[in-house]
């Protein structure tokens, strides 16, 4: 019970603590040395993480945001001395779940004016979040949008994915959505309050894959002087994502086929077995029956992972979705950075049309954040683009256009022939459309082959 008297006269260390500890938005504050000072209950309950836990580490261990490294706002904070606020922030809590978040940050200054570190204020925007996805969700399902018709096809049958523990391949080229999916799926599930992991298998060497996903005993190797859990046990309950599939030797195929059949595993130099009951989603930018053919991946390890498959097309195959990914990237980084660029001009639309994409939505994010930098108001125009689209021969920016949706199809279709040529049948499939829709465009756009 709070002492009303304690509250209501001038403001002593006791009544600012109590006061911090009854307001819902996270606190907590750090010295020179990064290192966390206080932490406030509601901070306890949006990182999952304790007081005792949090005090004396350095914020970053803590506060896990997607801020930390480029954009900490504490940082700039101090740097510049003056207040800063984001409302686009999310940080990963103490369960690997991402919570968005808005944070605002003000230096920490004594009554003598003396400058003690810095203060955090942070926000949960989880149900507004939430509630926003649900009022928009035609073309949008969790942070994917989409208006093409294979995407909206996959939208429709993401619920009951979602709902399922059947592993799940998601087969795509790079950067075309592959993990965002996988979130998605992981998020819409019974498990979305238990943790989501990811792993490259791709990028590690097969012992460090191992200890990463199964964990190792005390004294499995050199530096192991204490048992370690690996992502399987951490994930207990959720999801594990498995990239690049693919890429993985023999021998791990072999181990991540008993964890399928037999929900089990050993760490590395343990000799008990252990059960999981994680989801298993994995991911490929190549394509596993074409592997699995060749002998470089496993028969049954195929069977096992390809309960259900989802194809993610290129974006060139799904231009469509381009004007729309604009759209979102731009309101992203308008709030991430505090800007109000308005959206790109015609002559920027029509030379995106008019590009192929070979790292996909990705690609795109990186050409508007480049955008972003060098425009500071207004309109992106083609100034603003990065030189290798503007150096294009014949781009729309570089030559005057009357249609420049026109132009660019003209662009995208000639592309797709001189990759492939100019046989028309292997064109239509890079296009991603039927080979009689391209010789009627072919036509009407007045194409010379
Ligand atoms: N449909 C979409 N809507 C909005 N953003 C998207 C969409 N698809 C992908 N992105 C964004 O594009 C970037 C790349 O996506 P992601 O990492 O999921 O691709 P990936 O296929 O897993 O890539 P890789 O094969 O290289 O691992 C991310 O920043 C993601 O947020």
């Amino acid at each position: 019970m709070i002492d009303p008297k304690k509250i209501s006269g001038p403001l002593t260390q006791e009544t600012t603590q109590i006061i911090l500890e009854c307001i819902s938005d996270g606190v907590f504050t750090i010295d020179y040395n990064w290192e966390i000072t206080s932490f406030n209950r509601a901070a306890e309950e949006i990182t999952g993480i304790s007081r005792k836990e949090a005090i004396g580490r350095h914020c970053w261990e803590v506060f896990r945001s997607n801020m930390c490294e480029a954009e900490c706002a504490l940082k700039k904070t101090m740097e510049e001395g003056k207040p800063y606020v984001s409302t686009s922030a999310y940080i990963i809590d103490s369960n690997q779940k991402k919570i968005p978040i808005s944070v605002s940050t003000s230096l920490l200054i004594d009554k003598h004016g003396e400058v003690l570190g810095g203060v955090e204020i942070f926000r949960d925007h989880s149900l507004v979040e939430a509630l926003r996805k649900q009022l928009s969700a035609s073309f949008h399902v969790e942070d994917i949008v989409s208006n093409s018709n294979a995407m909206k096809k996959i939208f429709t049958i993401l619920p009951q994915i979602s709902q399922s523990d059947a592993t799940v391949l998601i087969e795509g080229e790079t950067g075309t959505g592959k993990e965002l999916m996988a979130r998605a799926i992981h998020n819409m599930g019974p498990r979305k309050d238990k943790p989501f992991m990811a792993i490259n298998c791709g990028a590690l060497p097969d012992t460090l894959l191992e200890s990463e996903l199964f964990g190792y005993k005390k004294g499995a190797f050199t530096h192991a002087v204490k048992d370690k859990p690996g992502k399987f046990a951490l994930a207990r309950g959720g999801t594990v994502f498995l990239d690049e599939i693919g890429d993985t030797s023999p021998a791990f195929q072999v181990s991540l086929l008993r964890v399928l059949q037999e929900h089990e595993y050993t760490p590395l130099g343990g000799v008990e077995k252990e059960e999981t009951d994680v989801r298993i989603i994995a991911a490929t930018n190549r394509d596993l029956s074409e592997l699995m053919e060749a002998d470089q991946f496993r028969q049954d390890l195929y069977y096992r992972v390809n309960v259900v498959k989802l194809f993610l097309p290129p974006l060139r195959q799904r231009m469509e979705d381009v004007p729309l990914l604009v759209e979102r990237f731009v309101s992203k980084l308008n709030l991430r950075q505090g800007k109000f660029i308005q959206g790109i001009d015609h002559a920027v639309l029509a030379s995106l049309m008019s590009h192929t994409f070979p790292g996909n939505i990705r690609e795109l994010e990186n050409i508007i954040e480049h955008a972003f930098v060098l425009c500071q108001e207004g309109i992106i125009s083609c100034d603003h683009l990065p030189g290798f689209l503007v150096q294009k021969k014949q781009t729309p920016c570089q030559a005057p256009v009357d249609d420049p949706v026109k132009a660019a199809q003209i662009n995208l279709i000639s592309d797709a022939l001189a990759r492939n040529n100019y046989n028309r049948n292997a064109a239509a499939k890079d296009l991603g459309i039927h080979k009689s829709t391209l010789f009627r465009r072919i036509k009407k756009l007045g194409i010379k082959l």
